[in-house]
């Protein structure tokens, strides 16, 4: 298959000074409380950068934020050098921004055909069946259009939403847990799915994953959350011997105990 990298991505490939995608000085309450305290981030073109950090960190905040679902009390996020701290979630899909959720839910009541029509139609303007077909086969995804989404088991869950979002050719993928639930030969799938899509198509992710094996062999540098803040950053050798990190999981299996 022939691969393709926005021409748009390969003109930011050639500013390595400027990141793609980037948040500064993020601060966010919910409920009176603080859950984001001074949050920096950025990533490059092609850079697959891993978030990490124990239950309640605030990673899932955090993806909320740069994916405009959740305004920050102060901070501002830039997308290839235009501040959309105020854009909603649908204007920055429109830019390129992609995400996916921890748990894929698929409307229940259409056929994957009708699912990607409905994706195709809320793009502007309307994206073809030539790219729905190019979505899905970037993510091998092999169902007969007529077969109701609610047959579908998790992988094809997660591959149908993916390929609806890739049909957009965004630029940067926010990726909350895109293993959970899959079993290890299914993990490995998407492994291979998320290399393809960062390092022969530029994309770039950033994506939270509990399996360290799995951050390990995808990530190019990975950043650990705990209580709201950046504790350690780099590369993922360097963090897991960072006496911080090591803090930050041991008292967490203390206060669980
Ligand atoms: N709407 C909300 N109102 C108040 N507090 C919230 C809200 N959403 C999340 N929180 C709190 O913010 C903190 C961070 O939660 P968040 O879900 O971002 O963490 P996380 O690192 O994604 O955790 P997990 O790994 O368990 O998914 C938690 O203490 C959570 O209880």
């Amino acid at each position: 298959m022939m691969l393709k990298t926005t021409n748009e991505s390969r003109s930011w490939a050639t500013r390595p000074s400027q990141p793609l995608f980037s948040c500064r000085g993020i601060h966010l309450d919910l409920g009176g409380r603080e859950i984001l305290r001074d949050i920096n981030v950025h990533v490059g073109v092609g850079e697959v950068l891993g978030v990490i950090g124990p239950n309640g960190a605030g990673k899932t905040s955090l993806f909320e934020v740069l994916s405009g679902r959740l305004t920050p009390k102060s901070g501002q996020v830039t997308f290839k050098g235009q501040d959309v701290t105020s854009l909603p979630l649908h204007r920055r899909a429109r830019l390129g921004i992609g995400r996916t959720y921890q748990t894929p839910v698929i409307p229940e009541d259409l056929t994957v055909g009708e699912t990607f029509k409905a994706a195709r139609q809320a793009f502007q303007p309307y994206l073809t069946k030539f790219d729905a077909e190019y979505g899905a086969e970037l993510v091998n995804l092999k169902v007969d259009e007529d077969v109701p989404t609610a047959q579908l088991e998790t992988l094809n869950r997660r591959k149908l939403l993916l390929a609806c979002l890739l049909m957009r050719r965004p630029a940067l993928l926010l990726m909350d847990e895109p293993a959970a639930g899959l079993i290890n030969s299914e993990v490995e799938e998407i492994d291979f799915l998320l290399r393809l899509l960062s390092k022969e198509m530029n994309i770039a992710i950033i994506i939270v994953e509990h399996r360290i094996e799995l951050l390990g062999t995808i990530a190019d540098r990975v950043m650990v959350m705990d209580a709201g803040e950046v504790i350690s950053e780099g590369s993922m050798a360097k963090v897991l011997s960072d006496p911080k990190v090591h803090a930050a999981y041991f008292e967490n299996v203390d206060e669980a105990a």
